[in-house]
């Protein structure tokens, strides 16, 4: 069991790196999957516990995986993979399980998924994926835990998205890029996250047109080979930093190439928060009092729902009373609990939350139901009084590298424990 134990009331101060972004390097690591010959490089990769399975799980269905964690660097040799097996007891504890499938469908004419995880967000459905992957000529048949999907090659085909799906987006592009012929998809997602990937499956050699417009065009190849390439910056990871220096009166700089928070900063300037940018360095401080603030979570480029939770905490520290309005999940507002248990006032009503600031918070044992609501206690801790408690730190661990270090680094009271209970 890994727990986190923050003392607050230490500004933060000093230079932040930002890792390499989760949320990219998942979808990487099975576009690397899809080259049958060479090894592939990935750098600036986040140590973090959603790699490591990632990493466990290619190995699993045959790849030779090297994590050199100094470096940051994964090198990826897929030639061997041939087990079209996603056994539960990895693809279970993390999200990105469901972006092998392309590659085994593609390299070995099956993939047999044991299971997905990722956050408890509420409903998190696969239908857009699986319907895509019926479209391109699978067959998908789903059972009660085990799903199977079957091509005996793929065939490009107009697909439309009911929303535009992250990790849709990702597997979708996948699936086409070495389908016969062409396939559009429409309602497509934006993230930078998918952009990145595009890039890289690009370099691989895929043919794909259109990605940030909402509709992509994927001509398919004969074959993937593999590359080098750097995992763009982690907007969420960037967030949170921004964010602690926010609400412990601090003054950061965010070091991480192009690095650019879109609507999370302007949010946190309404609240009073100042950026300024250096060329490729990013300040972020605090003095006055922050002000209370409207959150409506949506698609890129609305404000990313990874980063409702963090400015919950803001919010709760803000002089005013402050509206969340969660659109992407329904079941992500599991923090608030946790928030009012330190003394915040949230009150959830669906997927709309009022948080009444400025309410001082009071250190206390606490629960992370989710890698973001983690965070987000992390957060709280360094503006609470007195020693906040944080289980299960492995949620926290499955999307930030080296938190603890990092934090301390810049002046935080935090430490990360590993115990039996
Ligand atoms: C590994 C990764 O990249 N995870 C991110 C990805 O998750 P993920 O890709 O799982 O999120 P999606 O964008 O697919 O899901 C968003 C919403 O669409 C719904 N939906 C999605 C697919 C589908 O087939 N059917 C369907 O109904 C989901 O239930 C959810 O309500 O995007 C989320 C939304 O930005 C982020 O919170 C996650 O951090
Ligand atoms: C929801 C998240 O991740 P995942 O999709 O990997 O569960 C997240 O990063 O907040």
């Amino acid at each position: 069991m890994v727990r986190y134990r923050v003392r607050g009331g230490n500004a933060l101060r000093g230079t932040a790196f930002i890792q390499g972004a989760k949320n990219a390097v998942l979808p990487m690591i099975g576009a690397a999957l899809l080259a049958a010959k060479g090894r592939t490089v990935l750098r600036n990769v986040p140590i973090i516990e959603d790699v490591r399975r990632a990493v466990e799980l290619a190995e699993a269905i045959g790849a030779y995986v090297e994590l050199h964690e100094s470096e940051r660097t994964l090198v990826i040799d897929a030639s061997r993979v041939n087990s079209p097996v996603l056994p539960a007891e990895i693809a279970r504890r993390f999200r990105g399980s469901v972006l092998f499938t392309p590659a085994l469908l593609h390299r070995l004419g099956e993939a047999i998924v044991e299971g997905v995880g990722g956050c408890n967000l509420g409903s998190r459905n696969l239908d857009f994926h699986y319907l895509g992957y019926k479209r391109l000529g699978a067959i998908v048949d789903e059972g009660e835990t085990v799903i199977h999907v079957k091509a005996s090659g793929l065939t490009g085909a107009t697909l439309y998205l009911d929303t535009p799906s992250h990790t849709g987006t990702e597997n979708l592009i996948m699936a086409a890029a070495l389908a016969k012929g062409t396939t559009v998809i429409e309602n497509a997602a934006l993230e930078p996250e998918v952009l990145d990937v595009i890039d890289m499956l690009t370099k691989m050699g895929a043919r794909i047109s259109g990605g940030g417009t909402g509709f992509i065009t994927v001509e398919g190849v004969d074959e993937l080979h593999a590359v080098e390439h750097t995992v763009m910056p982690d907007r969420l990871d960037a967030g949170v930093f921004a964010m602690a220096a926010a609400l412990t009166g601090g003054e950061l700089s965010l070091v991480g190439t192009g690095l650019d928070l879109g609507v999370v900063r302007y949010k946190l300037e309404q609240m009073g928060v100042e950026f300024h940018r250096q060329g490729a360095v990013l300040h972020v401080r605090r003095e006055g009092p922050l002000r209370p603030i409207n959150i409506i979570t949506d698609t890129y480029p609305g404000f990313a729902t990874d980063l409702q939770s963090p400015m919950m905490t803001v919010a709760a520290l803000a002089e005013g009373t402050s509206y969340i309005h969660e659109r992407i999940f329904d079941g992500r507002f599991a923090l608030a609990g946790e928030l009012n248990k330190m003394g915040a006032n949230v009150e959830v009503d669906g997927s709309r939350a009022i948080v009444r600031g400025r309410t001082p918070l009071t250190g206390t044992q606490v629960t992370a139901h989710d890698l973001r609501s983690g965070i987000a206690l992390v957060l709280a801790g360094l503006a609470a009084e007195g020693e906040t408690v944080i289980d299960s730190g492995y949620l926290i661990d499955r999307g930030h590298a080296h938190l603890a270090a990092r934090m301390r680094a810049l002046g935080a009271d935090i430490t990360r424990e590993i115990s039996d209970h």
